[in-house]
């Protein structure tokens, strides 16, 4: 399977390649040349996998230059560190199914890709003998996940950049508590948006690139999204043995576009998906895109759901090049005018081939709080706000006919303000957590400025 770039000057390459470059060279994003179809027959035999066999299967498809024997074990090791058998279990509450994706290291559904995706980068950079020094951006969970995804691990820094003061605390204390000497935390006077930017703007220099070997752990990188799309087809398969349902919804709170994006995927190769429902929180620049073909770029601003307070949504472009069936030079000029004027044009034609797929749901803060408070009174089950957004939004557009899986992005422990606020009582504290925040922490407060992030990394890189 070859990957080329979104804006078309890139093309021919590799799976390991791909995942060396994070971003493409061209400033677009990589995307496999075809999604392989599956027949029904397929979907079915996939079912009677366990978690990791399904990932190995579904991972083989696009990274066609892994020598099997060595893909199976990468993907065997990652998911040992998951505390639950079934890795991603489904549950049925309350009418709906939520498929808990907060059972690795860092209680966050981000562990599932980013720890394949360090044991990646230690196999890929094994085989040359080669370093690299990871730089990315996070609102408060793919930091963590990418840092216990790497940590002390030979050959390989990595350099996060999260909003100073816009993390929950236990998200910041996740990351700044890692004190292994490759990881540098710098938390910067800015949103999550302007980190991203000082990020793709790093990336875009591409001589700086080469010379300090950087990688990408944000999903711009390819393998991201790829072991996102595994826990689509797990899902479906437990709520069909439930059920005997010919079809699903997926409701994904969303951010950066990445997790719907895989869901996507999974519908292109053939999973019966009906609509993708996707919540945002008060930053609905995407919920505006999907029910009014608006897509103009707001404020970012904090709200309880953190990890969601994005408005520059990175994996967009990926869906758009298939929005606009390919046509790469159409949307490297969509793109350039959304960089130069922070909104793309209107198409109402295209908006209805949207609501095809994806349906959307805004959910203030009030609205998440009420969500999680029902939820409890219901069920006894404790959402995190990010989760809670997404059950709002099965609530409020699931059409009835399908089972509707609520994707559980977060355990409800990162953010116990929140759900205090909303049951008037904590959560549980997991193992992983406990004694937290008697660690040593380790973290520098730095401008939003891409010269002095730049330099910190010359100063600091392997
Ligand atoms: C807990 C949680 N939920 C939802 C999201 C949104 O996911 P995405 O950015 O892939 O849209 C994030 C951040 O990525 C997150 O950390
Ligand atoms: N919500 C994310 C934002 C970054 O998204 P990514 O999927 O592109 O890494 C976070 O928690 O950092």
């Amino acid at each position: 399977m070859d990957y080329q770039s979104t804006r078309g000057k890139v093309g021919g390459i590799p799976f390991s390649k791909a995942v060396l470059m994070g971003l493409a060279d061209d400033g677009g994003l990589l995307l496999p040349a075809e999604i392989p179809r599956l027949t029904p027959g397929d979907i079915d035999a996939l079912g009677k996998l366990d978690y990791r066999e399904l990932a190995f299967q579904i991972i083989s498809l696009y990274a066609t230059d892994i020598p099997a024997a060595d893909l199976r074990e990468l993907v065997d090791r990652s998911y040992a560190a998951f505390t639950h058998p079934d890795i991603t279990p489904v549950v049925h509450k309350d009418g709906v199914f939520i498929l808990e994706l907060f059972h690795g290291p860092t209680l966050a559904f981000k562990d599932v890709a980013l720890q394949f995706l360090g044991n990646l980068f230690e196999y890929l950079l094994a085989a040359d003998n080669a370093r690299m020094n990871i730089l990315g951006a996070t609102s408060g969970d793919t930091g963590s996940a990418a840092i216990y995804g790497v940590r002390g691990k030979k050959n390989i820094n990595i350099f996060i950049l999260h909003p100073h003061g816009r993390v929950s605390p236990i998200q910041k204390l996740q990351m700044t508590t890692v004190t292994d000497d490759n990881v540098f935390n710098l938390a910067i006077r800015g949103t999550f948006d302007d980190g991203q930017a000082i990020v793709k703007e790093i990336f875009g220099d591409v001589d700086f690139k080469q010379r300090y070997s950087l990688g990408a752990i944000n999903s711009i990188n390819w393998a991201r999204v790829l072991a996102q799309i595994v826990y689509y087809f797990h899902a479906w398969n437990r709520v069909r043995e439930q059920t005997g349902c010919n079809s699903i919804d997926f409701a994904v709170p969303t951010g950066n576009f990445g997790d719907i994006f895989a869901g996507y995927v999974a519908k292109r190769m053939g999973l019966p998906v009906g609509k993708l429902l996707l919540a945002t929180n008060e930053n609905n620049i995407l919920t505006r895109f999907i029910n009014e073909g608006d897509y103009s770029v707001g404020e970012v601003r904090p709200t309880l759901s953190p990890s969601m307070d994005i408005q520059k949504a990175s994996n967009f472009e990926r869906y758009l090049y298939y929005l606009l069936d390919g046509d790469s030079a159409k949307l490297a000029a969509w793109m350039q005018t959304f960089n130069e004027t922070g909104r793309l044009p209107r198409d109402e034609a295209l908006a209805e081939k949207v609501r095809r797929d994806f349906a959307s749901a805004s959910i203030g803060n009030d609205r998440t709080l009420e969500t999680i408070r029902d939820f409890h009174a219901g069920t006894g089950y404790i959402l995190d706000p990010h989760t809670a957004t997404g059950v709002a939004t099965a609530r409020v557009l699931a059409e009835g006919s399908r089972p509707v899986v609520c994707l559980a992005t977060a355990h409800p422990a990162k953010f116990g303000d929140a759900v205090q606020q909303a049951i008037g009582q904590l959560p549980p504290m997991p193992q992983s957590l406990a004694g937290i925040e008697e660690r040593e922490s380790r973290c520098k407060i730095v401008d939003a400025d891409t010269q002095k992030i730049r330099a910190f990394i010359e100063a600091h890189a392997l």
